[in-house]
């Protein structure tokens, strides 16, 4: 994007959106940006977003715009761009050499594909955490304190690694345990790690790639509670198959189908009582998909 295609709420700072501060990598830095609980203010915005993988095409004209501290999912048929879309919005997508996006994503109004933003900047504000639980091969305390680490957040990492833990719903299993492997949890308590590790840093959003696809039903109901108090803290985006879950803890619904499209976007009571098209209510009623 130029200049000359931006608009003025990208170029001039208003009362609550400051310009991006030098050394945050382009972007606003969240104490800027406000701290009040649950608002229907918007903190991500697609606009015509286009993404390719090679010659083909994965994503048509996306328009979303998603509230913060609130839980977002993303439901559509197998190969719909659900992965796609979410992998856009931390720029996951840079890292896959055919990927191109075309159009707008912002971030608390900053395009996160202007030249000046740094991709590793963005992902600390906007955390992931990935389908199947994937520790590091360290202890516990030492897969929290990577993401802190790796930043240079070094101070009072034992303080910070059990808030992460606390906030991930799993310190009091672990309390006794910080020294021994990660890799040593069950599959739920690893899931809950990679959360704590994805919190640890402070992130403000985190995209979620089907988090509970590979757990048993306990450990994905743990993880939905877990997710649902999350968002009181932070924004959650999670792409689920599965439809009962979105409706339990999601309170927006986007509904992509195949081709790439964005069909519907709603509250999530809207979407699963009274969709307004009808290729939605096929979808979530299970005549396709
Ligand atoms: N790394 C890649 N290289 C080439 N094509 C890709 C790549 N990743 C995804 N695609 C293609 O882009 C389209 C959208 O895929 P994506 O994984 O985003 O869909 P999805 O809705 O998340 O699917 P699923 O529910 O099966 O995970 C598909 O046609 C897929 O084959």
């Amino acid at each position: 994007m130029t200049n000359e295609q931006m608009t003025s709420s990208e170029t001039e700072p208003t009362d609550d959106q400051p310009a991006p501060t030098p050394g945050t990598g382009g972007l606003a830095d969240s104490a800027d940006a406000g701290a009040e609980s649950v608002t229907d203010r918007t903190i991500i915005e697609a606009r015509d977003l286009d993404v390719y993988y090679g010659d083909d095409q994965a994503l048509q004209g996306i328009d979303m715009e998603i509230p913060e501290k609130q839980v977002t999912a993303l439901i559509g048929p197998s190969g719909c761009g659900k992965s796609t879309f979410l992998r856009s919005i931390n720029r996951m997508n840079d890292l896959i050499d055919i990927a191109r996006v075309e159009g707008d994503l912002y971030f608390r109004e900053k395009n996160v594909y202007d030249d000046d933003v740094d991709p590793v900047a963005l992902r600390r504000k906007i955390g992931m955490v990935f389908q199947s639980p994937n520790p590091f091969p360290k202890s516990i305390r030492d897969n929290v304190a990577y993401g802190l680490r790796v930043q240079g957040k070094d101070e009072n990492v034992d303080e910070k690694v059990r808030t992460a833990l606390e906030r991930a719903a799993l310190l009091e299993e672990v309390e006794d345990q910080l020294d021994s492997s990660g890799l040593d949890l069950s599959g739920g308590q690893q899931q809950r790690l990679c959360i704590a590790r994805a919190i640890a840093p402070d992130p403000e959003v985190i995209l979620m790639d089907e988090p509970a696809s590979a757990l048993d039903p306990i450990a994905t109901s743990k993880i939905e509670d877990l997710i649902e108090d999350l968002s009181e803290e932070y924004t959650v985006v999670i792409v689920t198959h599965n439809m009962q879950q979105a409706a339990r803890i999601s309170d927006k619904t986007a509904v992509f189908l195949t081709g790439g499209e964005l069909v519907e976007f709603d509250d999530t009571d809207k979407i699963f009582e009274n969709p307004e098209h009808d290729r939605v209510e096929d979808y979530i009623t299970g005549k396709f998909g």
